[in-house]
């Protein structure tokens, strides 16, 4: 977990490390230091059993460095027999941005076969991988990748260090996971566009749109929830009953391009959604001026799903209420009202075993995960200007259409 570029940058020692042993429990939290230091047993049973390994990539390049990231996650998934394969990260305290988030592997296999596969990262210069060795009460870390016979690797002390304020997955959020411009997306899609094409596409279809202006003319409704809350149902409902226009982000423009960007890295995900809320919106603007708009998904939806799945472990773990990635990004067309569809777990997933359609990998996760289903509908209660209302879903179509009607008329005047 410690790269030759911080070592140039003599940053190696002011870093933390956090190991994520078990998502219900805080994360083992270290630094390094040139000097030994006796460790109390938590720490000493952690380093000490089966061989220990870690491994991150270390590359200026953001794409590069997701899609790596990616690559080494998929070829670890393998790993079976003896291992087990743990998210890291290591950040400077206090520091945005400074997280690097890597994977940390325990192999009681003989002879271990997380080496067979940690060898093949060898070519890639910007893999780094470190070994662990526990000696009486003390442990040390040094480089594993990139070590010849002559060379010999230096030694860095493990030294426990105290859990911080914020759980480090949120200091990497901002421009990674979410982004509070249209420009900060666009950058990513333009980074991109040399090894994905699709990207050059994207990019030409949100020029298109232009703009959104801002909308003074009839409202715009945006409906939220989970999926199989029944958002379709009622914002069909919806356009019936107020002779409404129906949009949804990300819009049908970007249908094509939906698959490919779903198996792309967080980053490049996420910044593809983040430029499908621009198009809806610039469609919004137009489509407002002549008669209601009712939104099917949009900002709440990808701040909220980026969020929880870039937070590990707890709901705890999430941004405080307060934090400022709740924000509204300046730049993005609010609506005048967004409702919330909430169903209990039970019945969700009674109606997604009925529609049986096929799923987004996400949407699986909210079925097995529930510490993911929990945060996702609290980063949803806590995105703010506009928040959103929560709306009982779970009545009949009709009486759920009746229910947010009454909602619309009184907070739209409509
Ligand atoms: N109020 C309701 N009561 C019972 N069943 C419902 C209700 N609303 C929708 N359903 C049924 O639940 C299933 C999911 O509904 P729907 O497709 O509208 O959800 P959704 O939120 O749009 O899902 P997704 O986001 O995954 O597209 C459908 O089979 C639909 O007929
Ligand atoms: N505005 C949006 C809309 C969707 N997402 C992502 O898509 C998934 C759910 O969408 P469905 O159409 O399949 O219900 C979910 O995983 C979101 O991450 C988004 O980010 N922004």
């Amino acid at each position: 977990m410690l790269s030759r570029t911080m070592f140039r940058c003599g940053q190696m020692y002011s870093r933390v490390f956090a190991v994520e042993v078990d998502l219900l429990t805080e994360p083992l939290y270290f630094t390094l230091s040139a000097k030994p230091h006796i460790l109390h047993h938590d720490y000493q049973r952690f380093f000490g059993e089966g061989k220990l390994f870690s491994l991150y990539v270390d590359s200026d390049n953001r794409i590069q460095k997701a899609q790596t990231h990616a690559e080494i996650k998929t070829k670890l998934s393998k790993l079976e027999r003896d291992c087990v394969v743990l998210e890291t990260c290591s950040y400077i305290p206090d520091v945005k941005n400074s997280v690097v988030k890597g994977f940390c592997i325990r192999d009681k296999s003989t002879p271990g076969i997380s080496e067979e596969i940690l060898k093949t990262f060898r070519q890639n210069e910007s893999v780094c991988v470190f070994s662990y060795k526990l000696d009486g009460q003390y442990c040390w870390q040094e480089l594993w990748s990139h070590v010849n016979q002559t060379e010999k690797a230096e030694r860095q002390y493990i030294t426990p260090a105290s859990t911080p304020l914020y759980h480090p997955s949120t200091l990497g959020i901002r421009s990674s996971d979410v982004f509070y411009s249209k420009e900060e997306a666009y950058m990513v899609l333009q980074e991109c566009s040399d090894i994905l094409p699709e990207s050059k596409a994207v990019l030409q279809l949100v020029d298109e749109q232009g703009e959104s202006s801002g909308s003074d003319g009839f409202p715009v409704i945006v409906i939220e929830g989970l999926d199989a809350t029944g958002k379709t149902t009622l914002t069909e409902a919806l356009r019936e009953s107020l002779n409404a226009t129906l949009l949804k982000s990300p819009p049908q423009c970007l249908a094509p391009f939906r698959q490919c960007f779903d198996s792309e890295p967080p980053v490049i995900r996420r910044a593809f959604y983040a430029l499908g809320n621009y198009i809806t919106a610039a469609q919004m603007g137009k489509e407002s001026l002549k008669a209601p708009v009712i939104v099917d998904r949009y900002w709440h939806s990808t701040a909220a799903y980026a969020i929880a799945t870039a937070v590990s472990g707890r709901v705890e773990n999430l941004p405080r209420p307060d934090s400022e990635l709740y924000q509204w990004p300046e730049d993005l067309l609010r609506p005048n009202l967004v409702l919330m569809l909430n169903v209990n777990p039970e019945e969700r997933m009674r109606r997604l075993k009925d529609r049986g359609q096929d799923k987004t990998i996400e949407e699986n996760e909210l079925e097995v995960n529930q510490l993911f289903r929990l945060k996702v509908e609290e980063a949803y209660k806590r995105i703010q200007n506009p928040s959103c209302i929560s709306v009982d879903a779970s009545p009949s179509p009709q009486e759920v259409l009746q229910q947010v009607l009454r909602l619309i008329r009184n907070k739209c005047q409509l």
